[in-house]
């Protein structure tokens, strides 16, 4: 058998690792959040999701001269120093932005479902027209809402698009798709605020499944116990903690899970494998496409979407089955704590995206 000259450490939780590595280095897993120096001391690539802090000081006189993260967000890892210490960093722009887009049509039309009817009375704004951003748009539209949006480097052609005080005053829900930054001039960190919650309409949902700081959470709370409006987190500012006060005033609360698709999370480590390959100067000749499973054909061309949708969604998502999970784990000192957080993460059964289930609707 012919030796295996590289050796990688990767997050247990990345999808079909086996399938794109096995056979060009060893693989030793490792729960994400808690790699140390001491795991990729002798790797030669360390491959990670969102919970691995990487940082020079993580592979300072280690052998990894590749760090892939099969993840859209980038905020886990300090890119300057990784750079300035000539490690390559490779990411996965994209992957899941589907699921993401999809979670947040479920958590709306699950709350709300009227709204499947509502065309263009109902008004979704999404800050960040980004990769998931985007998708959420047109996905929106294809259910006939009214989509605004702001961004200050993207115009989309279909979209409304306005400055952030306008889609904070003129939506009934909001939808955040921004990275998570604290410096610039465009800072996203508490980007929702006491002053920005002051500027939304009293009753205009907030859904936040970008990340948890862009949110300030005591803000928050404060809004809800004057506004009492729907808020649904999938990422929270003391992640992986969440206190039971605030999960009691969120309408849906699920684990981090918004861009939990097997092909969001497929095409993630599909990325990082095609990285890894030009990286080591070796062929990449795998697809996830040929691991999945085919799905039964749902939807069809002869009713009107937005029924089939409605009718289809606890087959394709049951949003509430997460939330309900999530709420399972407050323990006794009145929180949920990192150990049922990842736990929820790790044995999550990972969604279809719709287009599997009839790809000429959606
Ligand atoms: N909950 C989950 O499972 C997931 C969460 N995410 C999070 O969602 C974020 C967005 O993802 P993508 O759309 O793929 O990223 P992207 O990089 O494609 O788009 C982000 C957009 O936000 C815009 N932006 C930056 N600052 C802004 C501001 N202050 N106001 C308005 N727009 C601003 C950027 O110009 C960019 O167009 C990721 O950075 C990640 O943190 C992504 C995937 C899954
Ligand atoms: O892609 C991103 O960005 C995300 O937030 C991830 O999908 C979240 O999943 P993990 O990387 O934390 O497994």
């Amino acid at each position: 058998m012919q030796d295996k000259p590289l050796k990688i450490i990767a997050d247990e939780n990345l999808a079909l690792t086996d399938y794109f590595f096995a056979d060009l280095a060893d693989i030793e897993y490792r729960a994400g959040r808690g790699i140390q120096a001491s795991d990729v001391h002798h790797a030669n690539a360390l491959l990670v999701r969102s919970v691995t802090k990487v940082t020079p000081a993580l592979l300072e006189g280690s052998a990894v001269e590749f760090v892939g993260s099969a993840t859209i967000g980038t905020d886990h890892i300090d890119l300057t120093g990784l750079a300035v210490a000539n490690i390559e960093v490779s990411h996965a722009p994209g992957c899941n932005a589907q699921a993401v887009a999809e979670y947040v049509v479920t958590a709306i039309l699950t709350l709300q479902p009227e709204k499947i009817h509502a065309g263009r009375d109902f008004c979704l704004g999404i800050v960040g027209l980004g990769n998931v951003g985007s998708r959420l748009a047109m996905l929106a539209q294809r259910l006939g809402w009214r989509v605004i949006g702001t961004d200050p480097n993207v115009q989309l052609p279909d979209v409304e698009n306005l400055n952030f005080a306008q889609v904070l005053a003129q939506s009934d829900a909001i939808s955040i798709h921004v990275p998570l930054t604290r410096t610039g001039i465009h800072a996203t960190y508490h980007l929702f605020n006491a002053d920005t919650f002051a500027q939304m309409k009293p009753d205009c949902f907030l859904i936040n499944s970008a990340r948890g700081e862009v949110v300030s959470e005591q803000a928050l709370l404060d809004d809800i116990a004057k506004t009492r409006r729907l808020v649904v987190l999938d990422v929270f500012e003391h992640e992986p903690v969440i206190s039971q006060n605030l999960l009691d005033h969120l309408a849906l609360a699920t684990p981090h899970i918004a861009g939990y698709s097997l092909e969001g999370k497929a095409r993630g480590t599909q990325m990082i494998y095609q990285a890894f390959c030009q990286h080591f100067n070796l062929d990449a000749p795998k697809q996830f496409e040929s691991q999945l499973a085919d799905m039964p054909e749902l939807f069809n061309s002869d009713q009107p979407l937005q029924t089939q949708l409605l009718a289809l969604l606890p087959q394709l998502y049951d949003i509430r089955a997460d939330d309900q999970a999530l709420r399972a784990g407050l323990n006794t000192e009145g929180m949920v704590d990192a150990t049922h957080f990842d736990y929820l993460r790790k044995t999550y059964p990972l969604r279809r995206e719709w287009a599997a289930y009839g790809d000429q609707v959606l």
